[in-house]
């Protein structure tokens, strides 16, 4: 195993103060890491951010990174927007409003999702278009629900068909949906245009903010603190760790910590394991691994984000050689029999609007290090694009190799061997196609991620068969996230994708397709894109989500 020396920054965690924050840095080369962190802190790095510097990126990056800075100095400019959500919130409490469900994809529910998951307060997610997840989230206390539809483009087409739905649903229960629905957006977007026509309440965000930067903007805010978070507090956090973030100095956290990352990388280690080890905000792991892949996995480079629910599972215990090891909350855990194989750890310790602030750091400063331009997405429009080419019908639907049982087997041309006919050695085939110093599994369930979430147990399952990193991640959801990474990455992956028939269909109000359609839209689309790509695909899709079982005991 190779040896890790490790090394820590920190401002004393004394009384709560929001300036505390703790990181160890693991590495095997201390001449590597420390070369990266002094580069970045004599090119003004740090303090270049902070001053939104566009050219830090390179020149084809600056036209995007010239639009996209505003985050830094969100816990100032987003102070004002705290009274006036309290505000709200106190009218629709006053009304008997006390539900919030959120339509948003990506970056405008991940963060609202971490935001209320830390506070211990209540948020309805809604991100996706399964109908039996949409059913369920419309089915609920209808009388007490406001909704917030969130979308900075106004066009991502899973949000817009989840305020359709609300807005039938209010509307055949004979309430208004303008006393019940928010919408958060970009200026000028055409959801602004319709909300404003509509009667809607509309909070505006910060435009020069990208989605998955935009933690600290009305897109975090408002959710969360109409669901009751004290983002005043978050806003705190934030702000306390700013002045360590934009000194140009090597005891800058996001100079290391993106340095570390970026370093790494350039050593081949291209994955970034991350696990709680202790810290209130759970779903960290998910807001994290949106801004890392988004940011980093493109022309043909990138970390993968591998997201664990514990310190045990495979991947992180033991961990591969193309692993980098990340630990967010109180507890540091390294040493002993717990070190990364790769050499390369590090362990965050903040509160989540400085965790938040300083990853977002990080990512920008990796971004520079790897020499890709951390702010543009290109490979998410191309699955967006053979999702609506499927439901106009120009896609080719596909043609499915076998049935076995509940399991109807599909997979992109050119890796299963023609004599596989069992759903087994299927698997098997697609699992051998993984390559064991770089390759990793990508499971890809577009089902309903609160019903049947204990397929998400194969990540565990699938780490230890193959000894690879594998990722698990609900579609669409993960669209909106490490999608990015799968297409525009390396091409070390390969794809499982998970579909079913539904309970029952649902009409998206008044457009041409039903959720079911969409869904299934987006898995044949993206697979189409990922096998363009030369990828290998395979998807399983079982007649009901009973028959679920089949396919995990195909994964085992
Ligand atoms: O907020 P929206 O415009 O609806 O976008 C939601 C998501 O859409 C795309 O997938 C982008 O790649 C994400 O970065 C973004 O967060």
């Amino acid at each position: 195993m190779t040896q890790t020396a490790w090394n820590t920054v920190k401002a004393p965690h004394e009384g709560g103060s929001g300036a505390a924050f703790e990181l160890f840095f693991g590495y095997p080369d201390e001449a590597a890491f420390a070369r990266t962190v002094e580069q970045l802190a004599d090119d003004h790095v740090a303090s270049g951010i902070a001053r939104r510097d566009r050219t830090l990126w390179g020149p084809a990056a600056e036209d995007e990174s010239g639009k996209r800075l505003a985050w830094v100095s969100l816990s100032e400019t987003s102070r004002p927007l705290v009274d006036e959500i309290v505000t709200l919130r106190a009218e629709l409490h006053g009304k008997g409003l006390t539900r919030v469900v959120l339509c948003g994809m990506g970056g405008s529910s991940l963060a609202p999702e971490v935001i209320c998951g830390a506070a211990g307060v209540d948020l309805d997610v809604l991100d996706s278009s399964d109908p039996d997840f949409v059913r369920t989230a419309l089915e609920s206390r209808l009388a007490e629900t406001v909704v917030v539809v969130s979308s900075k483009s106004g066009g991502t087409v899973e949000t817009d068909s989840q305020r359709r739905a609300f807005e039938k649903a209010f509307t055949d229960a004979g309430i208004d949906p303008a006393e019940r629905i928010v919408v958060v957006t970009d200026p000028g977007s055409p959801l602004e245009e319709q909300s404003r026509a509509s009667g809607y309440r509309v909070f505006l965000a910060d435009p020069e903010v990208g989605g998955r930067y935009s933690a600290l903007t009305a897109f975090g805010l408002v959710p969360s603190g109409l669901a009751g978070a004290d983002i005043g507090a978050l806003l705190d956090e934030a702000e306390a760790i700013r002045p360590a973030l934009e000194s140009d100095s090597v005891d800058n956290p996001g100079l290391r910590l993106g340095g570390l990352l970026g370093a790494a990388n350039r050593a081949g280690v291209d994955k970034v394991v991350l696990a709680n080890s202790g810290a209130a905000y759970a779903g960290f792991g998910d807001w994290a691994e949106q801004l890392i892949a988004e940011s980093t996995g493109k022309d043909g480079q990138g970390i993968l984000p591998v997201v664990v629910d514990r310190l045990d599972a495979p991947n992180f215990t033991p961990s591969t050689t193309d692993e980098v090891l990340a630990t967010f909350g109180p507890t540091f855990v390294f040493g002993g029999d717990l070190r990364p194989a790769s050499g390369w750890g590090v362990h965050v310790d903040a509160p989540l609007g400085a965790q938040m602030l300083l990853w977002e750091y990080a990512t920008a400063v990796a971004g520079r290090v790897i020499g890709i331009n951390p702010f543009d997405q290109p490979d998410v429009e191309s699955a967006k694009q053979a999702a609506r080419d499927m439901l106009d019908g120009g896609g080719s639907s596909p043609t499915p190799l076998f049935v076995e049982g509940p399991v109807t087997v599909y997979a992109s041309s050119g890796w299963l061997p023609p004599e596989v006919t069992s759903v087994a050695a299927a698997v098997t085939a697609l699992l051998a196609d993984v390559d064991s110093t770089h390759g990793y599994v990508a499971v890809q369930a577009y089902l309903d991620r609160h019903r049947d979430a204990e397929l998400a147990s194969v990540r565990d399952q699938l780490a230890v068969r193959t000894g690879r990193p594998v990722t698990f991640g609900w579609g669409p959801r993960f669209l909106h996230s490490t999608g990015q990474y799968h297409k525009g990455g390396p091409a070390t992956g390969v794809y499982l994708q998970v579909t079913g028939d539904p309970l029952a269909d649902l009409a998206v109000p008044d457009r041409p397709f039903t959720f079911q359609e969409f869904l299934t839209a987006q898995a044949v689309g993206d697979g189409q894109v990922l096998a363009d790509k030369g990828r290998p695909v395979l998807r399983l899709h079982v007649s009901s989500p009973a028959d679920l079982d089949a396919v995990r005991e195909a994964l085992g």
